[in-house]
C-alpha cells in the first residue's frame, strides 16, 4: 500500500522481494502507525523532503521469517521478529563510534526512497531483525520501535536509580518513556499533556503526578512536588510552549533531553538561567543500539507496550486508520496485516 500523494493511498501489485544473502524476508504481521507516517500522509513533505515516488509508510513493524538468506546465522524460517527500520552505512565516523542513529547515510524506512512496511513482504538486514520470545506478542513487537525511542532518551537523560523524572507530553513517545524511566530506577515518575484522557492513561500506567499543562505553571507543580526540580526531564511533545516550560523544571545540575520534533521549532531561551543552574541540555534522536533492551523490557513487565494501542485495522482500510490515529484522544493505532 503506497502513499501517492499528500491524502491518497493506492494498492500496487510488487513482486515478492527476494532476500540477499544477508536478510531475512519477512511475512509483516503488525505494524504502527507514526506522528511521521501521519505528518507524510497529510502533508505529502517533511522539511525539503518531498513524495515525489510512491512510498510504502510504517516503520513500527513485526512479523515472521519465511525465507532466509544463505549467509544468515541465527534466524530460522518460522522465527517471530522486530524490525529495526534503520539501516546505517556501517562505515561512517558514527557507525564506528557505535552511534549509527547520526550516521548521514542510514536508510530509514518509510522515508523517500525506502519503502516501509504497510506490504506483504519485506526483505531486511539480518542484522536489523531481532527474534521475540514467546512472551511478545508480534503486536507488541511492532512497539519496540517507539519503545526504543524512550530507551535512547532515558539513556541520554542517565537517569538512575531514586531520580525524579518528568515527561513532558503522554503521547506514545512519552507513555512509552515514562515507562522506560521507571524501569532505569525513577522512584517518581511526573508527565504533563493537555488532554484529559492521556492524563489519565498516564496516571492508570503508573505516573506518580500527572500535570495538566492547560492549567498549571509546570514549573511551580513541579517545584511544589520536587522541591528544587527534577533530575531529568523529557520533553516528547515538539510543541513550543512545552520546550519553552521544559528548560525551566529540572533542579539546578539536572538534565533536560529533547526528542520532541516539530519543523521550524524555535522557542525563546533564557540562557543566563541555563547556564545558572548548569543544566545539560541534549538532543535525542532515533535510537542506536535498542531493540535487545526494548524486547526485555516488553518481556519482563516493564513496558506495557499493548496498553497503548487504541485500535487496530487492516491494511485495506488504511485510510480510515489513519484519519483516526491523527485524533488527538488516540495514542497508537496500528494495522493488523493477517
Ligand atoms: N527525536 C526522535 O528521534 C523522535 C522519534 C519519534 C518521535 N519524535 C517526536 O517526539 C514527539 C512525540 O512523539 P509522539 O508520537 O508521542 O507524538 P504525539 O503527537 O502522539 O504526542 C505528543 C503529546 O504531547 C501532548 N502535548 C501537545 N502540546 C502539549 C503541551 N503544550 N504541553 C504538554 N503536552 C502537550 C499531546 O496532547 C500529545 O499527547 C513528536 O514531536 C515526534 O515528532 C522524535
Ligand atoms: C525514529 C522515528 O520514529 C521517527 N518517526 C523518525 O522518522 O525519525
Amino acid at each position: 500500500m503506497s502513499l501517492v500523494e499528500s491524502g491518497t493511498f493506492e494498492l500496487d501489485a510488487r513482486e515478492c522481494p527476494a532476500p540477499g544473502p544477508s536478510e531475512v524476508l519477512v511475512e509483516m504481521s503488525d505494524v504502527g502507525i507514526c506522528g511521521s507516517d501521519i505528518h507524510w500522509y497529510e502533508h505529502g513533505r517533511m522539511g525539503d523532503r518531498a513524495v515525489e515516488e510512491p512510498l510504502v509508510l510504517g516503520h513500527e513493524s513485526a512479523g515472521t521469517v519465511v525465507e532466509v538468506g544463505a549467509d544468515v546465522d541465527g534466524h530460522a524460517v518460522g522465527d517471530r521478529i522486530a524490525i529495526e527500520p534503520g539501516v546505517p552505512c556501517g562505515e561512517c565516523e558514527y557507525c564506528c563510534r557505535g552511534t549509527y542513529n547520526l550516521c548521514r547515510d542510514v536508510e530509514f524506512m518509510a522515508t523517500p526512497g525506502t519503502d516501509g512496511a504497510f506490504r506483504e513482504y519485506v526483505a531486511w538486514p539480518a542484522e536489523y531483525a531481532y527474534g521475540l520470545p514467546d512472551a511478545v506478542s508480534t503486536r507488541e513487537g511492532a512497539l519496540c520501535e517507539p519503545i526504543s525511542v524512550g530507551v535512547h532518551a532515558v539513556r541520554r537523560a542517565d537517569v538512575g536509580i531514586g531520580d525524579s523524572v518528568l515527561v513532558m507530553g503522554a503521547g506514545p513517545i512519552g507513555l512509552l518513556a515514562a515507562d522506560v524511566a521507571r524501569a532505569a530506577g525513577a522512584a517518581d515518575v511526573a508527565v504533563v499533556d493537555v488532554v484529559d484522557s492521556k492524563l489519565d492513561r498516564a496516571v492508570d500506567r503508573g505516573a506518580d503526578l500527572a500535570i495538566d499543562g492547560r492549567e498549571a505553571d509546570v514549573a511551580a507543580a513541579v517545584r511544589e512536588a520536587f522541591g528544587t526540580g527534577v533530575d531529568a526531564a523529557i520533553e516528547a511533545t515538539g510543541a513550543p510552549p512545552a520546550i519553552e516550560s521544559v528548560l525551566d523544571v529540572t533542579r539546578p545540575d539536572g538534565t533536560v533531553v529533547l526528542v520532541g520534533l516539530a519543523p521550524d521549532t524555535e522557542v525563546p531561551v533564557d540562557t543566563f538561567e541555563l547556564v545558572r543552574r548548569q543544566v545539560d541540555v541534549r538532543g535525542s534522536y532515533r535510537f542506536a543500539n535498542t531493540y535487545p533492551t526494548a524486547i526485555s523490557l516488553i518481556a519482563g513487565g516493564d513496558v506495557d507496550a499493548a496498553e497503548i494501542i487504541d485500535f487496530d485495522l487492516p491494511l485495506d482500510r488504511v485510510s480510515d486508520a489513519f484519519e483516526r490515529a491523527a485524533e488527538p484522544v488516540v495514542v497508537k493505532g496500528m494495522i493488523s496485516m493477517d
